[in-house]
C-alpha cells in the first residue's frame, strides 16, 4: 500500500558525505546502446529506480539478454543493432528517457509495437519527434491525442533522406531520440534543429556516450549534427555510470543552507552531466563550493544567508527546482527565468511549485516560464506539501526543514522514479 505521508522533523544544520545513486540520464542512455552494441557491456554502477526497471524490462520484453551481475552492475549482451521481438506492448511508466529513445530505435525496427505510460506520460508531448521519424519513412499512429502518446509503430520501408529536421524547443529528448537511433539506418543523416534547442547539456551526454559505444557524431553548433555513414554501435566492454549530478543537487543545497559541508561522491569536474552546473549557480548565491574530479562539497555562504538571485536555468532544468526551495533562504526576492519546459514534465512543475511554496509563506508569481518568489521573514510550519506524482517535487521540499519547521510530504513514494532511498540519505546529512 502507498504510504500516505512522511512527517519530517524540523532541522537546522546539514553536515556529511553521500555516495550518489547512479545517473538515471546515463543509466537509461547506455542499457539501450548495450542492447543495440555488437558484443556484450558490463555496466557498472547503474541507477536502481523506476525509470531505470521501465528500461530493464522494456528490454527484456525485446528478447535483448540481460543480467543482473551483482552489486549495481548489469551485463548486456548486444544485439547488433536488432532486436530479436518484433512485435510488443511496452509500458513505459513516466520516464521520458525510456519512451523518447525507444520509440525513435523501435521506428526504425521493422516491427509492430505499442508504447505507454502512466496517464501523465499520455499528457506528456511526443509529436516532434514523430514528425521527425515520419521523415524517414517511419510509421506511427497516435492511438488516442495527436501528438501524444500511447504510439502504435508499424513496420515500415525506410526513405534515404539525407537531412531530418527536428523541433528542439519542448523536450531535447527528442533530439536524444533521434541521434540514438538514426546510426541504424547505416547511412550519414544531418539532423538539423528547429527552433531554440532547450536543455542543451542532455544532448552532449548522448553524444559522450555515443562516442563510448564508437559512434562519433559531429556537433555543429546547435543547429545541426552530422551523423557518419556505416556507423555501427560497438561495446566499449565496460561502462561505467557516473553518480546522478540532479540528484547531487539536494545536498549541495542543503550543504549552503544548513551550514555544511556536504561532499557528495560520484560527480565532480570530469563530469559529463550538465547538472553538475548546479554547484555554479550556488556559488554566485554566495555558497562556497570545491570540486574535485569526481566530488563536490557545499558550504553556506561567509555570511550564513544565500544572496537573492536572477538566472537563466535553460540549461539544468531538473536542478533547477532546488534553486526554487533555496529561493526560500534567500536575503531578497527571486528569479528562475527560461523554464517552460517544467510544465510538460512529471507534473505541471511551474504551478506546482508555486503553489507549494506558497503553503510555506512565499509570496510567488508565476509566468509562462518563469517563477518570482519572495521569501517570507519565516516559514509557516506544518506545510502538507502536495508532490504531484514528481519525485523531485518530494525532494526539494525535504529542504524546507532547514528553516526550523516540520514539513509534511505526501506520497513520498514517488521518489522511486529516480531515487528510492532519498529520505534514508537525507536525514543521515540533516540534523
Ligand atoms: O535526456 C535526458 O536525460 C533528460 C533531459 C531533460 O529533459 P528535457 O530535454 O525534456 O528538458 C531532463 O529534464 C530529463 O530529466 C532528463
Ligand atoms: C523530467 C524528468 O524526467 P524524464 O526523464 O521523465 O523527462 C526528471 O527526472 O526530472
Amino acid at each position: 500500500m502507498k504510504t500516505e505521508f512522511l512527517d519530517l522533523p524540523p532541522v537546522s544544520t546539514a553536515r556529511g558525505t553521500l555516495r550518489l545513486p547512479g545517473s538515471k540520464s546515463i543509466s537509461n542512455r547506455a542499457l539501450l546502446l548495450a542492447a543495440l552494441a555488437e558484443g556484450d557491456t558490463l555496466l557498472h554502477d547503474l541507477l536502481s529506480s523506476d525509470d531505470v526497471d521501465r528500461m530493464l524490462d522494456a528490454l527484456r520484453t525485446l528478447s535483448v539478454d540481460w543480467q543482473h551481475a551483482g552489486g549495481d552492475d548489469y551485463r548486456v549482451r548486444g544485439t547488433g543493432g536488432h532486436f530479436p521481438v518484433r512485435k510488443a506492448d511496452l509500458f513505459l511508466g513516466n520516464a521520458g528517457t525510456a519512451f523518447r529513445p525507444l520509440t525513435a530505435v523501435l521506428a526504425l525496427m521493422g516491427g509492430e509495437y505499442r508504447l505507454h505510460g502512466v496517464p501523465r506520460m499520455h499528457e506528456r508531448p511526443i509529436g516532434d519527434l514523430v514528425d521527425a521519424l515520419r521523415q524517414v519513412g517511419a510509421r506511427i499512429d497516435y492511438e488516442g491525442n495527436e501528438g501524444y502518446p500511447p504510439l502504435r509503430i508499424h513496420a515500415a520501408r525506410l526513405n534515404d533522406a539525407a537531412v531530418v529536421r527536428v523541433r528542439g524547443d519542448v523536450s531535447s529528448q527528442f533530439l536524444t531520440g533521434l541521434l540514438m537511433a538514426l546510426p541504424l539506418t547505416g547511412r550519414a543523416v544531418r539532423i538539423e534543429v528547429e527552433g531554440e534547442l532547450i536543455s542543451k547539456p542532455y544532448v552532449d551526454i548522448t553524444l559522450a556516450l555515443m562516442r563510448q559505444f564508437g559512434v562519433a557524431a559531429e556537433r555543429q553548433g546547435w543547429q545541426a549534427i552530422e551523423l557518419p555513414a556505416n556507423a555501427r554501435y560497438v561495446s566499449p566492454g565496460d561502462c561505467y555510470v557516473e553518480g546522478d549530478a540532479s540528484s547531487a543537487s539536494y545536498f549541495l543545497a542543503a550543504g549552503a543552507i544548513g551550514g555544511g559541508p556536504v561532499r557528495v561522491e560520484g560527480v565532480g569536474r570530469d563530469s559529463v552531466q550538465g547538472d553538475v552546473a548546479f554547484a555554479q549557480a550556488l556559488e554566485q548565491l554566495g555558497a562556497r563550493i570545491t570540486m574535485g574530479p569526481n566530488w563536490i562539497e557545499a558550504q553556506a555562504p561567509e555570511s550564513g544567508r544565500l544572496s537573492a538571485f536572477d538566472l537563466d536555468l535553460n540549461h539544468i532544468p531538473d536542478a533547477a527546482m532546488t534553486l526554487a526551495i533555496c529561493a526560500l533562504f534567500a536575503d531578497g526576492p527571486s528569479r528562475l527565468r527560461n523554464i517552460a519546459s517544467w510544465r510538460v514534465k512529471e507534473t505541471d512543475r511551474i504551478s506546482a511549485m508555486a503553489t507549494e511554496l506558497r503553503k510555506l509563506g512565499a509570496i510567488v508569481e508565476e509566468g509562462a516560464d518563469y517563477l518570482a518568489i519572495t521569501p517570507p521573514a519565516a516559514l509557516t510550519p506544518h506545510a502538507a506539501i502536495g508532490t504531484y506524482d514528481d519525485h523531485r517535487m518530494a525532494m526539494c521540499f525535504s529542504l524546507a526543514t532547514l528553516g526550523g519547521v516540520p514539513v509534511r510530504i505526501m506520497d513520498p513514494g514517488c521518489v522511486a522514479k529516480t531515487f528510492p532511498d532519498y529520505f534514508a540519505r537525507w536525514a543521515e546529512v540533516a540534523a
